[in-house]
């Protein structure tokens, strides 16, 4: 079942507040805990808050902090933007929506307003965070001042852009003439075939028409009389210029008197139409010109039993009937008329057992990088663990330390010399404070010694003496990780100077393989735009036999698995089932039914070739029945001269984070970097260390 559902709109004005308000009635009568999420709403003065949330949190009376309920103003989004931090603006918006899914049961995410220019840069930003929140859509298309053809048409066109991205839940066709329903379901039915389900709610008058006090609020009007009354709606309005005997015979139920304030033949004629039994009963008055009554009207009307709103605004007739016409209707939280109309509305035209059966049967299979990433520091937030960086004076690894020290994730100990460190620091501007590190100098450690000789009992059998195990740990990659061997430290990350060779062997030397594991390989999570796929082994074994690809296969999956996923295994080769051939191609599927009889469960195919393995167009032509065919998510390379130039390949041309390499068999962890490394790949690095260290 999905923790969360997101309510988006294409355009302006779609009524868009039914659907929030239908939806949360519907989803408190499924559970009691509903949380309410805007990631972005429009700029509020100072003091005000965005009317949407207000209205939701009163009127269902929801226990959470107003802050709690948006992460940016519009404004706030626009600059960041500009500013290139895109992915921050994500970031935030997926860990304030996190905290409510932890708190609710479910969350109703309500995307934005489209009340401004920009809209693709709208519709982008929605689909995104839908997206990266991995919750399905409820599309609401604006069926207002359009003939069917268009109104298909927007629907079409919704459906086809969410669906590239997102899991569509239902399209719903708000606003929609009455008399032109049963002709647009038909025509919808005609056209749309994609199994989305598709709603038409009528346009019900009393919520498209405003109130008196969005009418007030517009024109910055002064309220006269009838304070208590401002919910009142206009249904109509009508200009009173005409001798009262001919104005009174125009009024309509609801009408909107516009007259000026020196006309008290008009105000009174209408008060008093208002409690004529044989006269509609009017919305109010509007009195232009800046003109009010004389005193002893006033006084008159203040005597009054019954008024409607009177306010008074300083333009013109003309201008004020122009703005009249322009005021849109909004639902306030002090009028719970139109909520419970929305509300009784979407129950009337919404199948809300069919809605609420989709979410609770729905699963996503989509998983960005961002959301990766996100549960990735979750996790290591969980249990703070302390990680050891040798190579302390590099750049990159003193930026990615500034960073996890200040998200308060790990705690590190930088090897090198104290002065050149905090030089490099200086140097680079970099914000670290070295007070909230270790920083250590092998040979200058209370435990070197100690190291030198735990060292020489391990591999004395290797013909090790003890200077070359005080040779070994001066070098950092020793050292560091002797650090992890006697508990000192819980894990490692190295390897942006150093080769892997240089940054492995020490472990594979004494921190040995896990029971029951031969060799030690390797994955890097590769960020793809829209997925995470996970590449092994790119960095360790040169050429594995079947048996050993096969052990690469399984521990792979696993570590596809422990970080969250699902594991689909393709085994690559130059050929796809049997369509190449070849001592390397056996050499695969041997090792696919060596994996198959080993973990009768995972899904895997092999031999299959990259296209096959990623692309459901081209799985399908070439395997058709396969279940991991254009769907693979662990990619298994036959040798490392293929996997080690194909994940720099991908990393290269499309941008994409590598984290990684991360190795999987070992005791403890240690993990390697590659020389091209950036400090973004070695903050996600140490992420996965820790993660790996609080699993031991
Ligand atoms: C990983 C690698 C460094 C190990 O090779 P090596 O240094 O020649 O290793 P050795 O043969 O000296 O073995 C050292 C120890 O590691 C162990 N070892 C080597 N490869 C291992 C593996 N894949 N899994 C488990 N243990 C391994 C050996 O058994 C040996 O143990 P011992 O000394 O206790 O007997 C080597 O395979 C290598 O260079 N791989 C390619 C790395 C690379 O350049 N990648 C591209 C960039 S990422
Ligand atoms: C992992 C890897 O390929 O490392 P390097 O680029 O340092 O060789």
């Amino acid at each position: 079942m999905s923790k969360g559902i997101y309510v988006a709109t294409v355009e302006s004005n779609s009524g868009k507040s039914v659907v929030v308000l239908g939806l949360m009635r519907m989803l408190l009568g499924k559970t009691a805990k509903v949380g309410y999420f805007r990631p972005i709403i429009e700029d509020v003065e100072a003091g005000k808050r965005d009317n949407h949330i207000n209205t939701v949190l009163s009127y269902f009376d929801i226990d959470l902090n107003y802050k709690k309920t948006y992460a940016y103003t519009r404004s706030q989004v626009l600059e960041l933007y500009n500013q290139g931090k895109s992915g921050e603006v994500l970031d935030e918006i997926i860990k304030k929506y996190k905290s409510l899914e932890e708190r609710f049961d479910l969350v109703l995410v309500e995307g934005t307003d489209f009340s401004h220019e920009n809209s693709s840069l709208e519709l982008d930003i929605n689909m995104l965070i839908s997206k990266n929140l991995g919750i399905p859509v409820i599309i609401v298309v604006n069926g207002d001042k359009k003939d069917n053809k268009e109104i298909v048409d927007n629907v079409q066109l919704s459906h086809d852009t969410f669906k590239e991205e997102v899991d569509v839940l239902s399209i719903i066709t708000n606003k929609v003439e009455i008399d032109s329903i049963s002709n647009l379901k038909k025509a919808l039915k005609e056209r749309i075939n994609c199994g989305t389900n598709i709603t038409v709610i009528p346009k019900i008058e009393s919520l498209a028409n405003p109130t008196l006090k969005e009418i007030a609020q517009a024109l910055d009007a002064k309220v006269l009389f009838g304070k208590d009354m401002l919910n009142n709606q206009v249904q109509n309005s009508g200009v009173g210029a005409m001798q009262l005997r001919n104005y009174i015979t125009k009024l309509k139920e609801g009408s909107l008197v516009i007259t000026s304030g020196d006309r008290a033949d008009i105000i009174l004629g209408a008060l008093q139409a208002n409690i004529s039994k044989n006269y509609p009963k009017i919305s109010g008055i509007v009195l232009t010109g800046n003109l009010l009554p004389e005193d002893s009207i006033l006084k008159l009307i203040e005597g009054l039993s019954s008024v409607v709103p009177i306010i008074s605004v300083n333009d013109g007739t003309f201008n004020v009937t122009n703005a009249i016409g322009k005021v849109k209707s909004r639902i306030y939280a002090e009028n719970t008329d139109k909520i419970s109309t929305s509300i009784s509305t979407f129950e009337k035209y919404v199948d809300t057992e069919e809605l609420s059966n989709k979410l609770i049967t729905f699963k996503s299979d989509i998983f960005t990088p961002r959301m990766f990433q996100y549960n990735l520091l979750q996790r290591a937030l969980k249990e703070k663990k302390h990680i050891v960086l040798p190579e302390g004076s590099d750049e990159r690894v003193l930026r990615a330390a500034a960073r996890l020290i200040d998200a308060h994730v790990v705690d590190l100990t930088l090897i090198g010399e104290s002065n050149k460190i905090k030089e490099q620091i200086e140097k680079f501007d970099i914000p670290l404070n070295t007070k909230n590190i270790s920083i250590v100098s092998p040979q200058k450690s209370p435990h070197f010694e100690d190291y030198v000789n735990t060292f020489y009992e391990l591999r004395k059998h290797k013909d090790v003496n003890l200077d070359m195990a005080r040779d070994a740990m001066a070098d950092v990659s020793y050292f560091a990780t002797m650090m992890i061997h006697k508990g000192h430290a819980d894990g490692m990350v190295s390897g942006a100077i150093h080769t892997t060779a240089h940054t492995l062997r020490p472990a594979l030397q004494f921190i040995k393989t896990k029971p029951n594991v031969n060799i030690v390989s390797s994955v890097f999570f590769m960020c793809l735009e829209d997925r995470v796929s996970v590449f092994g082994d790119c960095a360790i074994n040169p050429n594995p036999n079947s048996e050993q690809l096969a052990e690469i296969a399984i521990s792979s999956a696993e570590s596809a698995k422990n970080f969250g996923i699902e594991p689909k295994v393709a085994m690559l080769s130059y050929s796809s089932g049997s369509s190449g051939k070849g001592e390397d191609v056996e050499r695969v599927r041997e090792a696919t039914e060596i994996v198959k009889a080993k973990v009768p469960n995972l899904k895997i195919e092999g031999p299959i070739q990259y296209d096959a393995a990623v692309d459901m167009r081209i799985g399908k032509s070439k395997l058709p029945d396969s279940e991991v065919a254009g769907q693979a998510s662990v990619l298994i390379f036959p040798d490392l001269n293929t996997g080690n130039n194909t994940y720099k390949a991908v990393q290269r041309e499309t941008g994409a984070l590598a984290i990684g390499p991360m190795l999987q068999g070992l005791n403890k962890p240690v993990n390697d970097l590659s020389r091209g490394c950036t400090a973004d790949d070695i903050y996600s690095t140490v992420i996965i260390t820790a993660i790996q260290a609080q699993d031991q």
